[in-house]
């Protein structure tokens, strides 16, 4: 859950102070540094320290308002940075005595330090809109508003077949009032009478949900109507609830998907810090790591979307980090995004040839930041998600639900409990295809996939196996409980109704079921499951069969 922005704006001002209290023994220790290196200008070590410490200055200086000590770490790390990664020898008594003024300018600006008189942090005013909290949750429900109920139990009832919640409303006041309280996905208005119905006032705080038309009839003057009072959707009697939940999906905000996580490695922690109070406060999960070591064992803890690192740390550089990252298969395809405070084009070049995506100038302002997490996340979510996902139900491919299959029988078998399987077939699919087209039959498919999605839990596995075929796999379930489970879903189905060329039509399925511990191989469960669907449809279809015990 977003935190609220009063207290997003609290804590980037804590690390913007925190910060500034720590500038004046930063920049003492940077004296202290620079008196030793002039001491032995020839060692290294010390000059890889001042390197360090005025490089870590360079990128937070100015993220917390205090531009003038960026501008002079940077004056002093450019030469540095040469000495040390392209010469390799100590500083000459020219360079020291070039740079004494600077670094004495630098410690300086970090004993008193002064704010930039437009500060970038913290920021006046919430940096994006926050979206409402109930956006993240309540997306199947659906609120209709009828003059009369009776009219539309029909419709109900689908609706909450295919796994929509409903709220039936009699007036606009009562209507409004629930918008309000809970707000829905979307709102149905059965054609009302009285056209005023159409054109009900929401208080200006309020997001008007989308609201789709249920229409008697399909004349122009109906559909202008409904477009002028603002209907996103229009559907002519009788309604294809299948349909209509279609839609209600397409209208749902982007936002209400899971947040994206966000793995920041930055040796400097209250850079780090800042990064994740900025990317939190637009919804992204952060992880943050200071030491680049641990990297691995946070890819596989916490498995991130995109990875934000920063480019000179002193364990190990952003650069190899990378490099590492894309030598592993499981990784490959996570965007990487360089912060640093490399402002050489040429050698932001070189770190993306590592095979990173974006390369980014620290300071840097928080919307950008925002923007280039969220546009390189959500592309990769969405090439992982075509990878994984039949096009036509949005339920896993064969591939993968083989996988899930695969990987969920040996977790049963590890933990001895028990996995079942269901394999199911719609009955008859042929004749839909041919009395009422392969767009009817696809949109049949359509809505069985989200009545099995909506119908089961969670941690239930749901893909589509081929044609009109489906896997289930139920972890943690006996045979005697998926057999429940399914037959719910085949009652269901059957009580569902679809629409083609004004007829009303249903269908129903066959499933097959087999459970471990008693087939004692995924493949075993799998046959098992096969034959009891063949057993199914031979014994007259719309029916759920156990596979038997194995021998
Ligand atoms: N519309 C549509 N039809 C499909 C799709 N995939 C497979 N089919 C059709 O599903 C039908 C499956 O037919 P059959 O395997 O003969 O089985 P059935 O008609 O369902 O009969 P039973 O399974 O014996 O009850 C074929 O006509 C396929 O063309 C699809 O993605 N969309």
């Amino acid at each position: 859950m977003m935190a609220d922005q009063a207290s997003i704006l609290e804590q980037l001002e804590a690390v913007s102070r925190a910060f500034k209290t720590q500038l004046p023994e930063r920049g003492r220790e940077i004296e202290r540094q620079w008196s030793a290196v002039r001491k032995q200008p020839d060692d290294l070590d010390l000059l890889e320290g001042l390197y360090r410490l005025t490089h870590n200055l360079a990128g937070a200086g100015g993220t917390f308002g205090f531009s003038q000590i960026t501008d002079v770490a940077r004056e002093v790390t450019e030469p540095l940075r040469i000495t040390l990664k392209e010469r390799k020898v100590g500083l000459s008594d020219a360079e020291q005595a070039s740079l004494d003024a600077r670094v004495k300018l630098l410690t300086e600006l970090c004993i008193h330090p002064t704010l930039d008189t437009e500060a970038n942090i913290p920021p006046a005013k919430p940096l994006f809109p926050e979206l409402p909290a109930t956006l993240h949750s309540l997306t199947k429900l659906v609120y209709l508003l009828s003059e009369c109920t009776e009219d539309v139990s029909g419709l109900v009832e689908n609706l909450q077949n295919l796994g929509a919640r409903v709220g039936l409303f009699e007036s606009v006041k009562s209507l409004g009032n629930a918008i309000l309280e809970t707000p829905p996905a979307a709102v149905l208005v059965n054609s009302p009478a009285d056209e005023e119905l159409l054109t009900f006032d929401l208080p200006e705080t309020v997001i008007r949900p989308p609201m789709i038309m249920l229409s008697e009839s399909d004349d122009f003057d109906s559909r202008l109507s409904a477009v002028r009072a603002g209907m996103e959707g229009f559907f002519v009697k009788p309604i294809d609830a299948s349909a209509v939940l279609n839609l209600v999906d397409s209208l749902r905000p982007r936002e209400e998907a899971s947040p994206f996580r966000v793995l920041i490695v930055d040796d400097d922690q209250s850079q780090a810090e800042y990064a994740s109070i900025v990317l939190e406060q637009a919804g992204i999960t952060t992880r943050v790591i200071h030491d680049p070591t641990e990297v691995l064992e946070q890819l596989a803890e916490f498995n991130p979307e995109l990875l934000l690192f920063d480019v000179y740390m002193p364990q190990c550089s952003g650069i190899e980090l990378a490099k590492i990252v894309r030598q592993m298969d499981n990784y490959v395809g996570v965007p990487i995004i360089f912060l640093s405070v490399e402002r050489e084009r040429i050698r932001q070049l070189e770190a993306l040839q590592t095979g990173a995506d974006d390369f980014l100038t620290k300071p840097i302002r928080p919307k950008e930041l925002v923007s280039s997490v969220m546009i390189r996340a959500w592309r990769a979510r969405t090439l992982r998600w075509l990878m994984v996902r039949d096009s036509l139900t949005g339920l896993f491919n064969h591939a993968v639900i083989m996988e899930r299959l695969n990987n969920s029988f040996a977790l049963a078998q590890r933990q001895n409990s028990h996995l079942s399987v269901a394999m199911i077939d719609l009955d008859h699919f042929k004749r839909i295809n041919d009395n009422y087209g392969h767009s009817t039959g696809d949109r049949v498919l359509i809505g069985f996939s989200r009545l099995l999605r909506e119908r089961l839990r969670e941690s239930d596995v749901v893909g589509r196996y081929g044609g009109e075929e489906f896997l289930v796999v139920l972890p943690d379930t006996t045979l005697e409980h998926a057999e429940l489970v399914i037959e719910a879903v085949r009652t269901a189905f059957a009580k569902t109704s679809f629409t083609a060329n004004g007829a009303l039509f249903s269908v129903t399925l066959s499933a097959g079921i087999a459970g471990f511990p008693r087939s004692g191989s995924a493949s075993g469960l799998l046959d098992a499951a096969d034959i009891a669907l063949y057993k199914a449809k031979e014994q007259g279809r719309n029916r759920t069969i156990t596979a038997a015990p194995q021998p």
